[in-house]
């Protein structure tokens, strides 16, 4: 594991491959991921470890390998590395930051660790994640894809808007779907940072109108709507959400797509389509009655009942329900065990349990886009989108 640590970490410390932050939380994860820290700040430690991995700018080499020698001297002690060679700078750097914590105990690193990356985000993170652009549109950064350890996780990062998905969002959740889907990564993750998992859809991207008036907007919405499913119904990967927190809208009806869905016991399952004037999307008219039978499936989707995570774990939509405090660590310590399995076997056997139905969840999709079409166009939808940003109602 220091091998593979120090592999990496070569990449960060001169800036010579790749992003240097990018590195610095592939050196952090691994270990992340394979120990057990068991004292009373280890909560604090693996959210300070999340929140690394969000960092946008690089904090530079000197604060990097604090971070380095800290974190190696709280999960694994003093330094126990034989001094590498005058001419291998990286590693030297390194093992010269790691030594010189001495005899440090594990558990004052740990706190010092997580002291210096919140004195960092303090003073580097904005509020608010992104201003919005001239055309309501958020800039780059609300969405955080990163790649390790044969995992592709995909954030939603906006949690000041409880991460609301804007238009920009959904472009970029195709385009890293994409990505993900050639990658050598054998799981794909969605999650999100903060304490939502994803408020669904922003309400305000209905309210550019462009010239062709309404009903281009819904027209373009429906064709783009329906592509952004697409993309979940065809991807070749197993898809894993892990819900950190309440889930609405349309980020609840596409885990029906899903091949396991893990969430904390503060989860909650929302779908308000009808006080919003809406229909249902994401393929869950198809799915959603499958899963849990039609009546249930009504309670949600027509009625707009939420479900608690207990609840939906009954009904088949969560796989499994954990405690808020250990959600990150057992998920991701079952998730890490998993990619370690045959990845083509993996792949045979999802492929022949989704092709079967591919075919139905297209012709679905299609179904739901058109009448969201003509959803947006009512005197309901506006009057709510109106109710929503004029903050009379809360769902
Ligand atoms: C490429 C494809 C493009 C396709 C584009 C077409 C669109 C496809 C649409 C598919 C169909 C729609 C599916 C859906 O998802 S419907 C569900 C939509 N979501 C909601 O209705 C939730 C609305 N939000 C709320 O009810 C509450 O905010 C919430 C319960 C989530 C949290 O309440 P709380 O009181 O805790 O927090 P605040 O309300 O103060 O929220 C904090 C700030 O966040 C903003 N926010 C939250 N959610 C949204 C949202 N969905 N859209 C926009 N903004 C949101 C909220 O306004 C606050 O902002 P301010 O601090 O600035 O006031």
């Amino acid at each position: 594991m220091a091998q593979l640590v120090c592999g990496l970490a070569r990449r960060w410390c001169f800036g010579a491959l790749g992003s240097p932050l990018q590195a610095l939380h592939l050196q952090a994860l691994p270990l992340h991921l394979g120990r057990t820290v068991m004292r009373a700040s280890q909560k604090d430690f693996e959210s300070a470890l999340r929140q690394v991995k969000l960092w946008k700018k690089d904090p530079g080499n000197e604060v990097k390998l604090k971070l380095y020698a800290l974190y190696k001297q709280a999960t694994e002690g003093p330094c126990n590395l034989p001094k590498p060679g005058m001419m291998d700078l990286v590693n030297k750097a390194k093992w010269d930051a790691w030594s010189a914590l001495g005899s440090l105990p594990k558990e004052t690193a740990r706190e010092n660790y997580v002291d210096l990356v919140s004195s960092l985000s303090a003073a580097s993170e904005p509020p608010s994640p992104a201003k919005p652009a001239a055309d309501g549109e958020q800039a780059g950064g609300d969405l955080v894809v990163t790649s390790e350890n044969h995992i592709t996780t995909i954030t939603f990062n906006r949690p000041a808007k409880k991460n609301a998905i804007t238009t920009q969002m959904y472009r970029d959740i195709m385009l890293a779907l994409q990505a993900a889907s050639k990658d050598d990564s054998v799981l794909t993750v969605l999650t999100g940072n903060g304490d939502y998992y994803c408020s669904g859809n922003d309400l305000t991207n209905f309210t550019d109108i462009p010239p062709g008036g309404p009903e281009e907007k819904a027209r373009t919405n429906a064709v783009l709507l329906r592509e952004f499913v697409d993309y979940f119904i065809d991807f070749p990967k197993p898809l894993v959400a892990v819900v950190n927190g309440p889930a609405v809208g349309i980020s609840v009806t596409i885990l029906g797509l899903f091949d396991l869905v893990y969430a904390s016991d503060r989860a909650t399952f929302h779908t308000p389509f009808s006080p919003l004037g809406l229909s249902p999307e994401g393929c869950s008219s198809y799915t959603f009655p499958k899963m849990m039978g039609p009546s249930k499936a009504a309670e949600m989707l027509i009625f707009g009942r939420k479900l608690t995570a207990q609840e939906a774990c009954a009904q088949g939509l969560v796989t499994e329900v954990f405690p808020d405090s250990t959600l990150q660590k057992e998920v991701w310590t079952r998730l890490r065990a998993y990619t370690k399995l045959p990845p083509n076997a993996v792949r045979t056997s999802r492929e022949v349990m989704r092709s079967k139905g591919r075919e139905r969840l297209h012709a679905v999709n299609a179904e739901e886009c058109e009448a969201l079409r003509q959803r947006w166009l009512s005197e309901e939808c506006a009057s709510a989108v109106l109710r929503f940003m004029s903050r009379k109602a809360k769902l």
